[in-house]
C-alpha cells in the first residue's frame, strides 16, 4: 500500500481508506496504526529516504519500518526485524538531526524548502507543518450552543480527548488524539462537523446576513457553505457552486444534517458558466474559497509536499485570477468579496490579491485583519491581508483578502436617504417607547426592531 501511495496517482488518504476497506479482517487498533505509520512516513519522507540508503532489504519496507518506528516504537518492532535491519536502526536512531540539512530534516522538495523558507518565521512555520494536527470540530450554531456541548463533552466519555473551546472560533472545540465523531449522535443529527478552526473564522469575514443573497463559488463538498447557511439562519438564498459534481453530491448529505434548506447546489461548467453571468451585480455577499495548493493543510495532508509541482502552481494562480474575476462580477454594489485560499505561498495569496485590486478599480479593499481581530479576542494579525499559521495560531494555513465593490454614487445617495428616514423612525419610536414605559415591558416592537435586523454575524 505504501508503494502504491508513493506512486502520487491518487490522494493518500483515498488510497488508505480503499486499502483498509479491502482489509476488514483488522481490527480498529491495527487500523488507527498502520494510518499513523503511513503520515508518519508520508511527513518525513525525504529524511526517511536518506537513512533507507544506508538500509537493507526492499526500499518500502525500510520506509515503513522507520515510520513504525516512530509511531509504535522501536520495541513493538523488535520481533519482526531481521538482525542486519535491528543495527541499521541502531545507527540511524544515532544520527542527530541538526545535522541535516533543512530541506531533508524536516522533508521537503527543493523548490518548497525555498518558498517557505522565504517566509517570516520560516524555521518555526515548517516544524509546525510537519506534525500532527489536532481535530477541529465546529458547533451548528442552528441546532446546538458550543458551551453546553463543549460542557457535555468534557463531562462524558469524551473528555478524554480533552476537548477545549477553540482558541479563536464562537464555534469550535479542540480535541486531541483520533476519535471517530462520524458515529456521535451529535454528528449524525447535524450538530457538529469536522472543521479547522481556521476554516470556520472565514466565515466571520464573509458575515452573511438573514435574508441576502451569497454565493459560495467553490463550494466543494460544502464546509464552509454550512456555516455560512447557518449564519444567515437558513432563510436567504445562498448558491454553493462548483465544477465537480461529485464533491456538491458529498456535500449533500451534510446540507440535510445540518437542517439548512436555504442553499441552491449548482454544477457549473467553469467560471464563466451562463447560470454565473445570470447572477452578475446580485449578490450581497460572495466567497471564492479558491482552488489552491494546499500547502497550508500539510498538517493534515502531507502527501501534498509530493504531489504537488512549481509548473501545477503557476497554472493554479491563473485559474484562481479567472475564477476571482468572474465571481467578482456577481457582487451587488457595496457587496462584500472575500478571497480564500488553504495556501502559505504569496503567489497565490497576496499576490492575487493585488493583481485583483489593481484591475478591478470598482473594488476598494478591507482590512480583513482588522475586521477578523474585532471578532476574536486574542487574535494577533498584521493587516491588511488575513494569513492564519499553524506556528502562530495553531490553525491550518489560511489567507483571506477582502475586496467591497464600490457603491454607485446614486445607490450610495439611496442608502443615505434610506439612512435619514430609518433614524428619523427610530426617534419617534424612541418617544413612543418612553411614553408607555413599563406598562409596555420588553414586549414592545421597539425592543424588537434591533433583535429582528441583527446580523447573523452577531449570532456567533
Ligand atoms: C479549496 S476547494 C473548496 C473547499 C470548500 N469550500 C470547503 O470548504 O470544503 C476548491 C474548490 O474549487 C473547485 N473549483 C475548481 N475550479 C473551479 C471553477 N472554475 N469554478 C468553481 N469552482 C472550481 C474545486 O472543485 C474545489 O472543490
Amino acid at each position: 500500500m505504501l508503494g502504491e501511495i508513493l506512486q502520487w496517482a491518487w490522494p493518500a488518504d483515498a488510497t488508505l481508506s480503499r486499502w483498509l476497506r479491502a482489509h476488514r479482517e483488522l481490527g480498529s487498533r491495527d487500523r488507527a496504526e498502520v494510518a499513523e505509520a503511513v503520515f508518519d512516513v508520508l511527513r518525513n519522507l525525504r529524511r526517511y529516504r536518506q537513512f533507507g540508503e544506508s538500509g537493507v532489504g526492499p526500499a518500502s519496507r525500510r520506509l515503513a519500518v522507520l515510520g513504525l518506528a516512530a509511531t509504535l516504537g522501536r520495541g513493538e518492532l523488535e520481533p519482526g526485524l531481521a538482525p542486519a535491519e535491528a543495527d541499521w536502526l541502531d545507527h540511524v536512531a544515532n544520527i542527530d538531526p541538526a545535522s541535516l540539512p533543512r530541506a531533508v530534516r524536516e522533508s521537503l522538495p527543493d523548490w518548497l524548502d525555498e518558498r517557505l523558507g522565504a517566509l517570516e518565521d520560516s524555521d518555526a512555520l515548517i516544524e509546525a507543518l510537519n506534525q500532527q494536527a489536532p481535530l477541529d470540530i465546529r458547533v451548528n450554531p442552528m441546532k446546538a450552543d458550543r458551551d453546553e456541548v463543549l460542557a457535555a463533552m468534557q463531562d462524558g466519555p469524551e473528555s478524554r480527548y480533552l476537548p477545549q473551546a477553540s482558541a479563536y472560533s464562537p464555534w469550535g472545540i479542540r480535541l486531541q488524539g483520533r476519535p471517530a465523531i462520524n458515529r456521535w449522535p451529535l454528528f449524525e443529527s447535524g450538530g457538529i462537523e469536522v472543521q479547522d478552526e481556521g476554516s470556520q473564522l472565514l466565515a466571520l469575514l464573509v458575515a452573511p446576513r438573514r435574508g441576502e443573497m451569497v454565493i459560495d463559488f467553490c463550494a466543494g463538498a460544502g464546509g464552509k457553505t454550512l456555516l455560512l447557511g447557518a449564519l444567515m439562519r437558513s432563510t436567504g438564498r445562498l448558491y454553493a457552486f462548483d465544477v465537480s459534481a461529485a464533491r456538491l453530491t458529498r456535500a449533500k448529505p451534510r446540507f440535510a444534517r445540518s437542517g439548512l434548506s436555504n442553499v441552491v447546489p449548482v454544477v457549473i461548467d467553469g467560471e464563466n458558466d451562463a447560470r454565473v453571468k445570470r447572477l452578475a451585480g446580485k449578490a450581497q455577499r460572495v466567497l471564492v474559497d479558491a482552488p489552491c495548493s494546499g500547502i497550508g493543510t500539510l498538517r493534515r495532508n502531507p502527501d501534498l509536499k509530493w504531489r504537488q509541482h512549481p509548473d501545477a502552481l503557476a497554472e493554479l494562480c491563473t485559474l484562481q485570477s479567472r475564477i476571482l474575476s468572474s465571481a467578482a462580477r456577481c457582487v451587488a454594489p457595496g457587496g462584500r468579496l472575500v478571497y480564500a485560499t488553504c495556501s502559505l505561498l504569496p503567489e497565490e495569496n497576496e499576490a492575487q490579491a493585488e493583481i485583483f485590486l489593481a484591475s478591478h478599480p470598482e473594488f476598494e479593499r478591507v482590512d480583513a485583519a482588522a475586521l477578523l481581530a474585532a471578532r476574536c479576542d486574542g487574535l494577533v494579525l498584521a493587516g491588511p491581508y488575513v494569513q492564519l499559521r499553524p506556528d502562530v495560531h495553531g490553525t491550518d494555513g489560511f489567507f483571506a483578502a477582502v475586496f467591497e465593490r464600490r457603491k454607485t454614487p446614486a445607490r450610495a445617495a439611496e442608502e443615505e436617504a434610506e439612512a435619514v428616514v430609518k433614524a428619523a423612525a427610530a426617534s419617534a419610536e424612541d418617544d413612543g417607547a418612553e411614553a408607555v414605559g413599563d406598562e409596555a415591558g420588553e414586549d414592545t416592537g421597539h425592543v424588537q426592531v434591533p433583535e429582528a435586523g441583527r446580523s447573523a454575524e452577531d449570532q456567533g
